[in-house]
């Protein structure tokens, strides 16, 4: 029976959040769309995850809510909503106007907004989203290409996506306990504020915050504010802790796709080959010109025992001038449907464990692999699980790692970890 229903608006976000529900022990699914079947064979934790950070709106709008449909069938009791923990977004959205419609069909009267994750650098003062030492606006995420974080303060960020009222509970107020957290979130109810920012600096502060709001029909937030609920709900005795499955036993091969050009995948791409990895560059301009065929070949001869690397993964100014080429869309496309065809060779060849880079790059990978399912194994960094699947009739492994997520050592991290 599913306790906990949670979208996520993509696939690495989605892998994120349920690794961290998984530490917990408790079972978690992670489905990939909205399933055309009804439930069966659900566990605990059901996620869904979307495509939907940059989609319009109403489409993402449309996307949730069937989703939301699917979890409520599958006996879901309490919702979240999973963003990015940088809130990638734009004024018209996505993160406030699904929000807002989860609420109608819930027919809750407010939310939380907390997408702090310690582990990972972010973090929220006074309303305020920081990456490591940095103001969001002056962290890389400025330059995204999609969603360009521009200001650092939540509350500015949400208001135009949303129609009503935005407000904040601090940090004094979070570091006095959950109770009065609890109080404020009840106060700022009765002024009429829907949406409640929430600061949150360390992992006690989530703590709290998952204390006071976990009966809350409709949490919001990144990964990391999810993650105290499980313990809670076993302390409640709405969730048993003894359900968790055996691993799984995976076979040997293996590849490397990165199609991430994040400042840290760049420094996983480079210390992988620093191992002595074999490795294959694809440029996107030679791919668009005499398409993906000699990265096949390249593939075809390689031991899929020594874990070939195949990326793109590129330095600023080469991805600007590949942009510069092909236009913006075309160049990230074309490296996705090759980096998607060589995943499905490797798969074909025998690889049963691949490591994926990149938000896009892991929903293109995903869907050529034809995956609907995913189970959630052991936790390669915070936020990355190994996960198992079925796929072209084979029981396989896979990992997606979101851009800036893991550690210099990441790929390497990856294949010496049980799947
Ligand atoms: N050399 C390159 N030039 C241009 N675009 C690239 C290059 N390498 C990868 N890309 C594209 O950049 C995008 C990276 O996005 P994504 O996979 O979401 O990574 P991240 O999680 O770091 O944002 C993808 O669309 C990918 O195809
Ligand atoms: O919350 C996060 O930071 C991640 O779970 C996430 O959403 C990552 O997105 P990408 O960087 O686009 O992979």
């Amino acid at each position: 029976m599913t306790l906990l229903g949670a979208i996520a608006d993509d696939f690495t976000g989605a892998t994120d959040l349920a690794g961290l529900l998984a530490r917990s022990g408790v079972p978690v699914s992670l489905r990939l769309g909205v399933p055309d079947a009804p439930p069966t064979d659900t566990a605990p934790f059901e996620v869904i995850a979307l495509k939907c950070r940059t989609e319009p709106v109403d489409k993402a709008v449309a996307d949730c809510r069937a989703a939301l449909k699917w979890l409520q069938a599958a006996g879901a009791q309490r919702f979240f909503w999973k963003y990015c923990s940088t809130f990638d977004s734009t004024p018209e959205g996505n993160i406030g106007p699904v929000a807002e419609a989860l609420m109608a069909d819930l027919g809750t009267d407010q939310t939380i907004y907390c997408p702090a994750f310690p582990e990972n650098g972010r973090s929220i003062f006074m309303g305020n989203l920081f990456v490591g030492r940095q103001p969001l606006a002056e962290s890389p995420m400025k330059d995204h290409p999609l969603t360009p974080m521009t200001d650092s303060n939540l509350m500015r960020l949400l208001e135009p996506q949303v129609t009503r009222p935005v407000g904040l509970a601090d940090r004094l107020t979070v570091a006095q306990g959950a109770e009065a957290l609890r109080a404020e979130l009840a106060r700022l109810a009765g002024e009429g504020v829907a949406h409640v920012v929430i600061d949150a600096v360390a992992n006690e502060d989530l703590y709290t915050i998952a204390e006071a709001c976990r009966n809350m029909p409709l949490m919001t937030g990144g990964s990391a504010v999810a993650m105290p609920l499980p313990a809670l709900w076993m302390q409640d005795g709405a969730l048993k802790a003894d359900t968790a499955k055996a691993p799984e036993q995976i076979g040997p091969g293996a590849v490397v796709l990165s199609g991430s050009c994040s400042a840290m995948t760049r420094r996983q791409v480079e210390a992988y080959k620093a191992t002595g990895a074999v490795s294959f560059r694809l440029d996107p301009v030679k791919l668009d010109e005499e398409g993906p065929q000699q990265a096949l070949d390249w593939l075809a001869a390689q031991d899929l025992g020594k874990a070939p690397l195949l990326y793109a993964t590129a330095e600023p100014d080469q991805v600007r001038a590949a942009q510069a080429a092909l236009g913006r869309e075309e160049a990230g496309a074309v490296v996705e449907r090759a980096l998607a065809k060589l995943a499905v060779a490797a798969r074909d060849r025998g690889a049963r464990r691949i490591v994926v880079a990149g938000g896009e790059t892991s929903g293109a990978v995903s869907q050529a692999l034809g995956i609907a399912r995913l189970d959630i194994g052991a936790e390669i960094a915070p936020g990355v699980p190994w996960c198992t699947c079925d796929s072209g009739g084979a029981r396989i492994a896979i990992t997606l790692k979101s851009g800036n997520f893991g550690a210099e050592t990441f790929f390497a991290d990856a294949l010496g970890a049980t799947a």
